[in-house]
């Protein structure tokens, strides 16, 4: 089997992007978050409070014909920017792209955090990382890759994320027509469940390569670029007025500011990102002041390679067996 679907940018800055998928008999369509830095599916629902659902689609397990409560199993999740949900857990009938999973857990929100709430497009998040990192207990549950690989035609799933646009993901198989020259393949190290891997090094602007591995995590549920303190003041070194704003959080800069490329690489293989999608937003409709989408991780424990990054190249998660992810220049 096979599955492709649409990976719709929801808002004006690709803050998140959703796609559509369908849950339940007769089907019911919600738009979720394909999440590979996580490994829940869940959903806004005929649970959730309604004074927490601000236009979201929800799922009702009570109009589903298919639809099973796995009895005496909760889940709760937080996510890296400090929102989360948790709630209950059924299984019903799962669809992305025409690619189905019978008896998917479909983890139903009782709460969900005042910025999902805020979130209107954003259905809920499909889990895409390693079933390990599944929240829900007595008895974790598998993600929608894990169930659909014993069926899928090849044990992939990929992304092709684009810049202020629409773009895809693929399972069961690689779409030779999304991406120009070879596919780039490096190690994943599926411990503790996210797609780690390195980035063989990087450069700023026109500046020398400079090797050196860099571990981190694929996350296509997080919008920017999280690399070490010493790159990212080098990248902002270069630009005019730029400065770490506690105020903002962050790297802001002169909106009228010129940019410098930045160039990771895979193994042999380089990926240069645009300047424009390092401008990333203004801090506020009207402000001159933008706001970088390269950002330190020092806060975070961990380095995230993020749309800002991903968008980029066309991304290959391939569930063999050891696990690798491939990137390819599209
Ligand atoms: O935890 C890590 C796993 N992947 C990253 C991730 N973050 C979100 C997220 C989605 C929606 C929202 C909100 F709608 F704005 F609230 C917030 C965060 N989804 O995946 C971080």
């Amino acid at each position: 089997d096979t599955g492709s679907a649409a990976a719709i940018p929801i808002n004006e800055v690709d803050i998140a992007y959703v796609t559509p998928v369908t849950i339940g008999t007769p089907p019911q369509t919600l738009m979720l978050d394909l999440d590979t830095g996580s490994s829940d599916l869940w959903v806004f629902s005929s649970l959730t409070p309604s004074n927490q659902v601000r236009g979201q689609e929800i799922y009702s397990p009570t109009k589903s014909s298919t639809s099973k409560l796995l009895s005496g199993h909760t889940w709760s999740i937080r996510y890296g920017d400090g929102s989360g949900s948790r709630g209950t857990v059924y299984t019903d009938n799962f669809t992305i792209g025409g690619l189905e999973v019978k008896s998917q857990a479909v983890q139903a929100a009782l709460e969900v955090s005042s910025m999902l709430t805020q979130e209107q497009s954003l259905d809920g998040l499909v889990g895409l990382g390693f079933s390990a990192l599944n929240t829900v207990r007595p008895s974790s549950q598998l993600t929608f890759f894990d169930n659909a690989r014993p069926n899928l035609d090849e044990e992939v799933f990929t992304a092709d994320l684009k810049y202020h646009a629409t773009g895809s993901y693929d399972f069961g198989f690689i779409d030779s027509k999304k991406y120009a020259g070879n596919i780039t393949y490096t190690a994943v190290q599926q411990s503790p469940g996210y797609w780690t891997h390195s980035l063989s090094g990087y450069s700023v602007g026109s500046g020398a390569f400079q090797a050196s591995q860099i571990s981190g995590i694929s996350d296509t549920g997080t919008t920017l670029l999280y690399l070490p303190t010493a790159i990212v003041t080098a990248y902002y070194r270069q630009v005019q007025g730029a400065q770490n704003s506690q105020y903002y959080g962050g790297y802001v800069f002169p909106c009228s500011s010129t940019l410098p490329t930045f160039t990771f690489g895979i193994e042999g293989a380089r990926f240069t990102i645009p300047a424009s999608y390092i401008n990333y937003t203004r801090i506020s409709p009207t402000s001159t002041t933008c706001y970088g989408g390269l950002q330190s991780s020092s806060g975070l424990g961990i380095n995230i390679f993020g749309d800002v990054a991903l968008k980029r190249a066309f991304v290959v998660f391939s569930g063999t067996n050891p696990p690798r992810i491939g990137f390819a220049i599209k």
